[in-house]
């Protein structure tokens, strides 16, 4: 587990500026979405006109952030119609790491720019597949398995179940104003992983002694966007307060009584909250 390769970091510094591009294209589609009209600054429009030719010729996976691009970027992202966008940005589909980079535009498109620790973590690579990665920890080797949680990757699943010690089960809580809507799912988001977890936590191929262990991530997230909504639009029942802790608290105790009660006397089942970032 020796860190990033230099290699690994040119990788990284493409995902970085792919994950731009893409960022920036779903605040456009925000503002599309908003009907809101982009800045008449001439500036403006010209990056609007320079950075939609270039996305409508190039896949996320092939964008080069050349110096016009970067520019051109900075200065849609400084406009008064993505500021809005950006205002609202609970209601549009955007990367969790947009505004991170955004912010930070003039720094990712030098042409010499190198990813930092910090923009590793931030960036976002779907994992396809199942990954193995082994580490020794006091006198065992451990292995860890890592699967992808999209829905085409599900289905992997059950093949990593056998002879597990131990699951860890990440859910993103801020979704719990977001909605899925994919063709065969069509429902709100949050509920959609407290049933997958249910799945898994019932799931008779593990053990009485695999540790099911549960993480609520982006709580940064949820922090700020029950501000403006409560935990109410999810679960109707709520009558408790607005408080961030209390919201969080009532989330993780739904999470924790879909595992049946016989399973919990008998596993470690994380019961607080383990938070992200
Ligand atoms: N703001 C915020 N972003 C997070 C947090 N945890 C993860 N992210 C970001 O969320 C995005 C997705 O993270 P991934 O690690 O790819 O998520 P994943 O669960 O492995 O996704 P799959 O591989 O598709 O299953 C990345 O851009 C992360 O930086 C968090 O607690 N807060
Ligand atoms: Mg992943």
């Amino acid at each position: 587990m020796g860190g990033f390769s230099e290699l690994d970091y040119v990788n990284f510094r493409y995902l970085v500026h792919s994950n731009v591009v893409v960022s920036m294209s779903q605040l456009l589609k925000g503002a599309e979405k908003f009907q809101l009209q982009i800045d008449a600054d001439e500036k403006v429009q010209k990056a609007y006109v320079f950075f939609t030719a270039y996305v409508a010729q190039v896949r996320p996976s092939d964008v080069e952030l050349s110096y016009d691009l970067a520019r051109a970027i900075s200065m849609l992202y400084q406009s008064n119609c993505i500021q809005t966008v950006k205002r609202r940005s609970d209601e549009i589909e955007l990367l969790d790491s947009a505004i991170y980079f955004l912010d930070e535009i003039d720094r990712i498109g030098e042409p010499g720019y190198q990813p930092t620790e910090k923009d590793v973590i931030r960036a976002r690579v779907p994992t396809t597949g199942i990954n193995e990665i082994e580490f020794p920890y006091k006198h065992a080797i451990l292995k860890m398995v890592d699967v992808g949680g999209q829905r085409s990757e599900q289905r992997k699943w059950i093949y990593c179940f056998e002879n597990a010690s131990g699951v860890l089960f990440i859910a993103d809580i801020s979704t719990f104003n977001s909605h899925i809507d994919d063709g065969d799912i069509n429902m709100n988001k949050l509920k959609y992983s407290m049933l997958l977890f249910k799945k898994i936590g019932n799931n008779p191929c593990f053990g009485k002694r695999t540790a099911m262990i549960l993480f609520l991530n982006k709580i940064d997230i949820f922090k700020e966007r029950i501000k403006k909504y409560s935990i109410g639009v999810c679960f109707k029942d709520y009558k408790g307060g607005e408080g961030y802790e209390e919201q969080a608290q009532y989330v993780n105790d739904r999470f924790n009584r879909l595992v049946s009660n016989d399973i919990q006397h008998e596993k470690p089942l994380c019961k607080g909250i383990s938070i992200h970032f």
